[in-house]
């Protein structure tokens, strides 16, 4: 094991490290007797421990920051007020502040310490070092990201620290022009990430995600907020953009199939490869006979958030009185059909956009042009769904630039442009797939959208007969083998077409005054004509 030596990063008095804890460690240190608030996990009736964190039990994206400096400045895509988003700049004041409180709240205690990779190709991999206080965020990072084999232990030098101080609180928040007592900040240039006042496993999660999309498009690789897997004998790769709750994970999650991930992915000249080790599902309502591998995977090892459960570890997944985006991480392996030993595959030859279209307008399914891909890819339509970010609470309508706006480091073109390479050089088609609303007022069934999938993946719908949809110009399949016929063109599921022809208009228009934003240079005002016309 390598000598941990915390002084160098400020942190001092350290009474114990715990370094990359196995299972059985996790599993004691997170159920001992002693643990108070939400350090607490208790194990259920699945083998799997439960823990609660707290008021943030979802993103807070109004409180990400990143250190402006000479390095950063001139790279990041900073929100403005003419395209707000989440990269909200910090000075270096503040970044001093906040490492400052996260040093005093990890020093002279008890602390783990796991190291780990994100990023399944070892060229282009971070080696990240998590210093955390409390065992399960250690659980957490060694179920979502790679694990390092004992021999790359021995010399593991990390390229990246993250300090969780979820304990802390930065109560002079005004004075260094932050938006609350939380805060989660980067700094790219000493490639650090602080955590201040949210347990959120998340802000983790996605935080490496977001670094990744920093510097992977940099060196020419995509960097993609999609899940992936391919077939069995891992040729016919397809890939799963969507915004949270869109149906990465529970789609990609395919007996017929080999997961490569559910989450995040990059896409460099040798394919497609997985940044995590790990899965993150939802488990609201989680249904044993609709989704088995998600619901098997909940066992020993893994670990659920914010899950009601009684005082014998019975589980109510229906139970959203804590939250909706109630979850599970596991380790891949609890899924059987995945790819093996590294989680990457040939280059993608179906690319799939999902949204969960809360107007009911998009059509279950679309057959996207090239110049089509490129606008639905930038606009990102899509709602989100309540719980995965601090004040949604409903369905709610955004565009979410790539779908996956706030974890983009990058302007939304750069990611584009990187997408566009690697589908033409593979030959890939794209394909826009609604698993939101239409005209019933329900959502799509898994079981229809399931069907969609197989018939793009085996091939079917380049056979179908199709038609086209009006505003939208999209190509849509009138018939797929085991998929509700009376569900491809949306107009069918309204009483009446005229309701679906109101909201379309109002949705194309939504559309015509988002792009306007990428009109600005010759190559954005050339998509314009592939979108929705008002
Ligand atoms: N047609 C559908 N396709 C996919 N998921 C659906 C559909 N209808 C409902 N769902 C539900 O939506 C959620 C999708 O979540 P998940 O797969 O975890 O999304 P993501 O990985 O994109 O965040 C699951 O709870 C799933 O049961
Ligand atoms: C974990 C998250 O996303 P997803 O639902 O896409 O896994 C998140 O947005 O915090
Ligand atoms: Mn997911």
């Amino acid at each position: 094991m390598a000598k941990i030596d915390l002084t160098k990063y400020g942190i001092t008095g350290t009474t114990e490290i715990v370094y990359n804890p196995s299972y059985e460690v996790l599993f004691e240190e997170e159920t001992k007797a002693g643990l108070e608030g939400f350090e607490v996990g208790q194990e259920t009736e699945l083998g799997a421990v439960n823990v609660m964190t707290g008021i943030y039990t979802g993103r807070s994206p109004k409180d990400k920051y990143i250190v402006m400096d000479e390095n950063s400045k001139d790279t990041v895509w900073w929100t403005s007020d003419e395209y707000k988003n989440d990269n909200h700049p910090a000075t270096q004041e503040a970044w001093e502040a906040c490492k400052e409180l996260a040093k005093k709240e990890l020093s002279n205690k008890k602390l783990f310490v796991v190291d780990a990779f994100c990023g399944a190709n070892a060229d282009t991999r971070m080696a990240i070092r998590f210093i955390v206080e409390v065992a399960w965020q250690a659980h957490f990072v060694t179920n979502m990201f790679i694990q390092p084999t004992a021999e790359e232990l021995e010399t593991f030098e990390p390229d990246f620290v993250v300090y969780n101080a979820s304990k802390a609180k930065v109560t002079n928040y005004k004075e260094l022009g932050l938006n609350s007592e939380t805060a989660v900040m980067f700094n790219i240039t000493s490639k650090e990430q602080v955590i201040i006042n949210t347990w959120y496993g998340g802000e983790m999660k996605k935080g490496m995600f977001s670094m990744m999309n920093y510097f992977l498009p940099l060196k020419g690789i995509a960097a993609m907020h999609c899940s992936a897997n391919t077939d069995m004998n891992g040729e016919n790769t397809a890939i799963f953009f969507g915004l949270s709750g869109t149906g990465k994970t529970t789609l990609s999650t395919d007996p017929k199939r080999l997961l490569i991930g559910d989450d995040e992915h990059g896409w460099d000249d040798n394919g497609v490869f997985n940044f995590e080790g790990g899965c993150y599902a939802k488990v609201i309502n989680l249904d044993k006979e609709s989704e088995p591998d998600i619901y098997n995977a909940i066992k020993r090892n893994a670990l659920l958030e914010n899950v009601t459960v009684d005082a014998n570890g019975k589980i109510d997944f229906a139970d959203k009185s804590v939250t909706e985006n109630t979850r599970v991480s596991y380790p891949i392996d609890h899924i059987e059909k995945i790819v093996r030993p590294i989680s990457s595959a040939p280059a993608a030859k179906n690319v799939i956009f999902l949204s969960a279209d809360a107007f009911g307008v998009l059509p279950p399914v679309s057959i996207l042009t090239e110049a089509q891909t490129q606008y639905y890819f930038l606009s990102g339509f899509t709602a989100k769904l309540a719980g995965t970010e601090r004040g949604i609470t409903e369905p709610t309508p955004t565009f979410s630039a790539c779908f996956g706006q706030a974890f983009l480091e990058l302007h939304p073109t750069k990611y584009a442009e990187e997408l566009v390479k690697k589908m033409e050089k593979s030959g890939a088609k794209a394909y826009l797939v609604n698993t939101g609303w239409n005209g019933t007022g329900k959502r799509i069934s898994i079981k229809d959208t399931r069907g969609i999938i197989d018939a793009i993946l085996n091939g079917d719908i380049l056979n179908a007969p199709t038609k086209t949809i009006p505003y939208f110009n999209f190509e849509v399949p009138t018939e797929l083998p085991g998929v509700d016929a009376g569900i491809l063109d949306p107009r069918d599921t309204y009483a009446d077409a005229a309701q679906w022809e109101e909201k379309a208009k109002d949705l194309a228009a939504r559309f015509v005054k988002n792009f306007a934003k990428y009109e600005g240079n010759a190559a954005g005002k050339a998509l314009v004509a592939a979108g929705p016309q008002a």
